[in-house]
């Protein structure tokens, strides 16, 4: 598995009317390989930018993103991505969604087929591999997208609010079944929320961000044990620990 090192990076975007945004100013952290790191941050704060240049979908301005010491130039099949909004092709079934990937890099029918079918039960989903997209729940839809996201079995999964459009209760689900899952492939995660309760569920560590300009106002380890439990004292603490460095001016 491999780590990652965001190493000082800066992002300024124009706007249209040719006005600057400082979008990251030296955002610097690293995501030990194997962990599970969730960015929180207000709307505004860079963390859709920070990702972007993780994935390697846009430079930085400066510094650099470094994926098992290599720095990023670009996407890469070592870096598997899931977004919130739609993104399974909606005239495939889930077994050639998750198969998709497989089929690119010149796997054979045969194997292909064996590997959709074992992530596809991994998530949940066995004897939906013939649906199409649009028959799923909003659940199930992102279960379909982790599957394929892990069927080319990389290193770092990479999510921008993956459940952000969820009900409360699938999404507390699927924030379960996605730690069932990181424990049984050992994949390092980088996860983007706006919910302080679903970072200290999920993670090993929060970054917290701070909206412009764009900065990292912490780095917290959270050694709660697992499963975690949200109704408990500790967890209670950690969360309100999050939200005083939210809350916390920008550090110069
Ligand atoms: N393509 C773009 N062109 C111009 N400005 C942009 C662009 N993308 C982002 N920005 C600006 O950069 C800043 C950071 O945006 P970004 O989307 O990275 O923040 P975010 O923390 O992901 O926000 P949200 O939580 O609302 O998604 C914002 O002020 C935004 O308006």
């Amino acid at each position: 598995m491999l780590d990652i090192s965001i190493d000082h990076v800066y992002k300024t975007w124009k706007t249209s009317g040719g006005r600057e945004v400082s979008a990251l100013e030296g955002a610097s952290f690293n995501v030990p390989r194997g962990s599970f790191c969730c960015i929180v941050g207000p709307s505004g704060s860079g963390k859709s930018t920070l990702f972007d240049i993780i994935a390697g979908l846009i430079p930085a301005d400066e510094g650099q993103v470094l994926v098992g010491g290599k720095a990023v130039e670009g996407p890469g099949a070592e870096r598997g991505v899931v977004f919130q909004g739609q993104s399974l092709f909606p005239w495939r079934t889930v077994q050639g969604n998750v198969e998709f990937g497989l089929a690119a890099r010149g796997m054979g029918r045969a194997e292909r087929q064996k590997i959709a079918r074992s992530f596809i039960e991994l998530v949940g989903l066995s004897g939906f591999e013939d649906a199409l997209p649009s028959t799923l729940s909003g659940g199930m839809y992102q279960r379909a997208s982790v599957a394929r996201s892990l069927a080319t079995s990389p290193d770092i999964l990479l999510m921008d609010e993956p459940f952000g459009a969820l009900d409360a209760q699938s999404r507390e689900m699927m924030q379960a079944e996605l730690i069932r899952i990181w424990q049984s492939q050992g994949t390092t995660i980088l996860f983007i929320t706006h919910s302080v309760q679903e970072a200290v569920f999920l993670a090993d560590k929060i970054i917290v961000m701070s909206a412009r300009p764009g900065r990292v106002v912490s780095d917290m380890e959270v050694t709660l044990p697992r499963p975690r439990d949200r109704t408990g004292a500790d967890f209670g603490q950690v969360m309100r620990d999050v939200y005083e460095h939210l809350h916390a001016p920008a550090v110069v």
